[in-house]
C-alpha cells in the first residue's frame, strides 16, 4: 500500500513465525475492521525489508522499498499513533548475511556483507548493514515506557490450567556464575547533568589522543554512566568456569544478549568462543586468522572457515573432547550454545531452563544440571536468586502463584540498551574520557586494550513518566510496588534520586518499597507464592529480562502478555507478546506444514488498540470492536482454542478461525450497535455452519513440506496458499 496516507492502526509486517501467522489472521482482521470504516494497513520492519530499504538506491525500480521504520520512528512522536507491533528479528551478523544471501538469490543486486571492510566503499557498505544488526527497530518505535502485564483472563486461564514444570530439588548442581570483579557492573559511574550538555569521548594514550565519538547531546537532567568490563578479568572469568563446570559434571553454558547489546556483547561472546578452543587458538590463531575466522560470528562460522584444514579440526576435536558438556541449542545436529551468538539469548534461555527444573539439554540429548555463565554482574543476580529461591522452596505452583506485572523505564533509548554508538571495544591501553562542551571530565576510567567501554543514558522526561506510570498503576491495583534499584549502584542510586522526590509530592511513599535486584527477586517470589500480586518497577534491561521470567514461569510463556506502550506524545503502540519471532516454530512448518506460534498476544494488543482508537478518536465502533475481541480472546481460552505443539493437531490456523467466528459471535450478540450485530450475524452463522469443513480443510493442509517461498522474505502468493489453505473459510472472510 502507498505509505502517503497512514491507516488508523499499523500492523507491522515482521519475520518468522508471527509473519507466517500474520498471513492468516491479517486479512481477518482487515475484514472486520472494514465493517466499522476502519483501516488496518502494514508497514513492513522485517530483515529483509529493511535491507532492501537501506539499499534501495542501487536496486532496480520494481525491487525498491521505502524506509517504513523511520516512517514509524517519526509516527510514534504525534498523537495520531496507533500501532501493534509485532515480534520482529534483531540479526546476528550470521543471521543478516544469511538473509542478504536468500535477497541476492532472489535477485536483489546487494553488496555482500563485508566482513573486513578496507575501502572506503566496502566501510559505507558496512556502516549500513551496521544500523540493520541487532536490535534496530524496538530502540527506534518505543517513544514511551513499557507495561506488561498478564490480562486478567489469561492468568485465570493459567491458574485453572496449570502447565507441567520441572521438578527443583535442594541438590540440584544448577548454578549462575559471574564476574566478581572487573566487569561492568563493578566499574560503573553516573552523574546527572545539570544543564544541557554537549559530550565527547576520547581515549588517551601514551601516543595523544583519539576521539572515538564527538557530538553526543544530553538534555539537562540526564543521568549519564560510564563503564567497562575488563578483557583480562573476563578471559580469567571464564577459564576458571569451564574448569569449575568439569569438576562438578554440569553442562557449561553461556547466557547473554547478542542482540540488543549489539556492541558490547557479540565481544563478550567471541571471548567465550576464544576460551573454549583456547588451545587451538595458542596453536592455530595465525592460520585461523588468515582463514577469516571471526571468534565474535561464533563457532559455527568457525567451523565453516577451518573445515578444510584438518589439524586444526582435529586440535579443536581433541580440545572439545577435553571440555565440559556444553548446553546444546539442538543436540541432533550438534548446534552448541556457542555456535550462533543470537541462538541463546538471555531473556528466554534462563526462564526456559529455571522452568525446567534448572535442566540443560546436553551433547548426549538428554538434559542435566547447568553452570549458567552470565557474565556480567549486574543483574545476574535475579537468576540466582530465583534459582537459590526454588533449589530452597521446590518449583512454583502456577494454579495458586500470584503475578508480576512490569513498568519499564524504556522511552528514548534508555539505559543499556540504546547505548551502542558508546560502546567502544578499546584499542589501545590509555585513559578513556567522557569530557563535555565546559571542558568537565565527567567520567574517566583506566583501560587496558581490549576492554569494553561503555557508557548509557537516561533522560529526565522518560524517568519522570515512568515513575507516575508507576504510581498511576499501583492506585489502579493497590498491589505491592517495588522500584528494582540497587543504592550501592552509581546508576540506580541517580535514579533514586528521582524516585523519592515525586513519590514524596505525590504523597505515596509509603505505597512503594525500593530494593536491589536480587532483593526483589525474593521478595517477588515470596509474593507470588503466597498467591499475592506485586508490580515491578525497574530499567530496561530487567524490563526485558523479567517480563519473560515471571510469564514462563507463570504462564508457561511470554506469547500471551499484554505489552502497552503509551507513548510520551500521546499516542499508542501495542506489542504483541513478550517473547521472540521463535525460529523453531518457523522450521516445523516449513517441515511439517504445522504452525504452533499461538497469537493471542496479537489478539490482546488488537483489543487495546481498538479500544485506543475509540478514545483517541471519539470511534465507538472501534469500541465495539475491541470489546468483542476481548470476548473472543476469553473465547479461546475458555474452550482451549490455542495451537498445539504437535502435527496433526489444531494449529496457529485453527485457533484464528475460532478467533474469527468467537469475534464474530460477540459482535452479532452486542446490541451497542445495530449495524454491526446486521453485518456479522450471518458471518456468524456462516462460520459455526462449516465448522467441519473448514476444520476438515486445515487439518488436511498439514503432515507434508510446506513451501512459503523463502525463510526471511516469503513470497506472498505462496505464503498464502500455504496459511489460508481452507477455501471455506475464505470465501466467508473473503
Ligand atoms: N519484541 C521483539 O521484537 C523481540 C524479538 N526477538 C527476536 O526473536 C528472535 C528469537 O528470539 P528468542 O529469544 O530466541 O526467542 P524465540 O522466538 O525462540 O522464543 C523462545 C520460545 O518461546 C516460545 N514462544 C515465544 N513466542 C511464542 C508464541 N507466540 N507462541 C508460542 N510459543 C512462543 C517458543 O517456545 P517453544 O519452541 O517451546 O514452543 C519459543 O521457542 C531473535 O531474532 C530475537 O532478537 C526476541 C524477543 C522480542
Ligand atoms: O529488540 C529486541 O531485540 C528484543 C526485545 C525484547 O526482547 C523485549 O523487549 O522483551
Ligand atoms: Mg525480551
Amino acid at each position: 500500500m502507498s505509505n502517503t496516507d497512514t491507516p488508523d492502526i499499523v500492523y507491522t509486517k515482521v519475520d518468522e513465525a508471527p509473519e507466517l501467522a500474520s498471513a492468516s489472521l491479517l486479512p481477518i482482521i482487515q475484514r472486520f475492521a472494514a465493517a466499522a470504516g476502519i483501516t488496518v494497513g502494514t508497514r513492513d520492519i522485517s530483515l529483509a525489508g529493511r535491507i532492501i530499504a537501506a539499499f534501495s538506491d542501487e536496486l532496480a525500480e520494481d525491487q525498491r522499498l521505502s524506509d517504513d521504520l523511520a516512517a514509524l520512528g517519526e509516527l510514534v512522536k504525534t498523537p495520531d499513533a496507533n500501532v501493534i507491533k509485532l515480534p520482529n528479528i534483531s540479526a546476528s551478523e550470521p543471521q543478516l548475511v544469511a538473509a542478504v544471501k536468500e535477497l541476492q538469490d532472489k535477485g536483489f543486486a546487494l553488496p555482500d556483507y563485508p566482513y573486513e571492510p578496507k575501502t572506503d566503499a566496502e566501510k559505507a557498505v558496512r556502516a549500513k548493514y551496521d544500523t540493520i544488526k541487532g536490535s534496530a527497530v524496538n530502540p527506534v518505535l518505543r517513544e514511551g515506557n513499557s507495561d506488561r502485564r498478564a490480562a486478567a483472563a489469561v492468568k485465570n486461564y493459567a491458574q485453572n490450567n496449570p502447565h507441567r514444570m520441572g521438578d527443583w530439588t535442594a541438590d540440584s548442581k544448577t548454578r549462575v556464575a559471574s564476574m566478581q570483579d572487573g566487569d561492568f557492573f563493578s566499574n560503573e559511574v553516573s552523574a546527572t547533568l545539570d544543564k544541557e550538555a554537549t559530550a565527547k569521548i576520547v581515549l588517551e594514550t601514551a601516543d595523544g589522543e583519539t576521539v572515538l565519538k564527538e557530538g553526543v547531546t544530553y538534555p539537562a537532567g540526564t543521568v549519564v554512566d560510564a563503564t567497562f568490563m575488563s578483557a583480562a578479568a573476563l578471559d580469567a572469568f571464564l577459564a576458571e568456569e569451564i574448569e569449575k563446570t568439569k569438576d562438578e559434571g554440569t553442562l557449561f553454558s553461556l547466557h547473554m544478549k547478542a542482540t540488543m547489546m549489539k556492541v558490547s556483547d557479540p565481544i563478550i561472546f567471541g571471548h567465550a568462543v576464544k576460551a573454549w578452543l583456547q588451545p587451538v587458538f595458542d596453536k592455530h590463531g595465525d592460520k585461523m586468522k588468515e582463514l577469516g575466522v571471526n571468534p565474535n560470528a561464533g563457532l559455527g562460522a568457525l567451523l565453516e572457515r577451518v573445515k578444510d584444514a584438518p589439524e586444526i579440526m582435529a586440535d579443536i576435536e581433541a580440545c572439545r573432547a577435553a571440555r565440559p558438556p556444553m548446553y546444546m541449542v539442538d543436540s541432533d545436529r550438534d548446534i552448541t550454545n556457542l555456535h550462533v551468538p543470537s541462538d541463546v539469548i538471555i531473556d528466554a534461555s534462563m526462564p526456559a531452563l529455571i522452568r525446567a527444573g534448572g535442566k540443560g539439554w546436553g551433547p548426549d540429548g538428554k538434559e542435566h544440571d547447568t553452570n549458567c555463565v552470565i557474565p556480567d554482574n549486574s543483574y545476574a543476580p535475579v537468576y540466582d536468586e530465583t534459582i537459590k529461591f526454588f533449589k530452597a522452596n521446590g518449583k512454583l505452583n502456577p494454579a495458586t502463584a500470584g503475578t508480576v506485572q512490569n513498568l519499564g523505564l524504556m522511552a528514548q533509548k534508555a539505559e543499556e540498551y540504546g547505548s551502542h554508538p558508546t560502546t567502544f571495544e578499546i584499542p589501545q591501553a590509555g585513559t578513556v574520557k567522557m569530557i563535555l562542551d565546559d571542558g568537565t571530565v565527567l567520567h574517566s576510567h583506566a583501560v587496558q586494550a581490549g576492554d569494553i567501554w561503555r557508557s548509557a543514558s537516561a533522560r529526565k522526561a522518560p524517568i519522570e513518566d515512568w515513575v507516575k506510570l508507576a504510581i498511576d498503576r499501583q492506585k489502579a491495583t493497590g498491589y505491592r510496588a517495588i522500584f528494582w534499584l540497587d543504592a550501592n549502584r552509581a546508576h540506580d542510586a541517580q535514579l533514586i534520586e528521582y524516585v523519592k522526590p515525586i513519590l514524596q509530592a505525590a504523597g505515596v511513599e509509603d505505597k512503594f518499597e525500593i530494593m536491589a535486584p536480587r532483593e526483589a527477586t525474593r521478595a517477588s517470589l515470596e509474593t507470588i507464592t503466597k498467591g499475592e500480586n506485586t508490580i515491578a518497577i525497574t530499567g530496561n534491561v530487567l524490563r526485558d529480562y523479567l517480563t519473560d521470567l515471571f510469564p514462563i514461569l507463570e504462564l508457561a510463556t511470554s506469547a500471551k502478555m499484554l505489552s502497552i506502550v503509551k507513548l510520551m506524545n500521546g499516542g499508542g503502540l501495542f506489542e504483541t507478546g513478550a517473547g521472540g519471532s521463535a525460529p523453531k516454530h518457523v522450521q516445523q512448518l516449513h517441515s511439517e506444514n504445522h504452525l504452533r506460534w499461538d497469537s493471542l498476544g496479537e489478539f490482546c494488543a488488537l483489543g487495546e488498540s481498538f479500544k485506543f482508537l475509540a478514545d483517541q478518536k471519539g470511534n465507538e465502533k472501534a469500541r465495539v470492536l475491541g470489546n468483542a475481541v476481548e470476548a473472543a480472546t476469553q473465547g479461546i481460552l475458555d474452550h482451549d482454542r490455542s495451537p498445539s505443539r504437535k502435527v496433526g493437531e489444531p494449529d496457529n490456523r485453527d485457533s484464528h478461525y475460532w478467533f474469527a467466528r468467537y469475534w464474530a459471535e460477540a459482535l452479532a450478540a452486542q446490541s451497542d450497535d445495530a449495524e454491526l450485530a446486521a453485518e456479522f450475524a450471518p458471518m456468524a452463522k456462516a462460520l459455526a455452519e462449516g465448522e467441519a469443513q473448514i476444520t476438515g480443510e486445515l487439518a488436511a493442509a498439514q503432515g507434508s513440506p510446506a513451501d512459503t517461498g523463502g525463510y526471511f522474505m516469503n513470497d506472498d502468493a505462496k505464503l498464502a496458499a500455504v496459511m489460508r489453505p481452507s477455501p471455506a473459510l475464505n470465501a466467508i472472510i473473503g
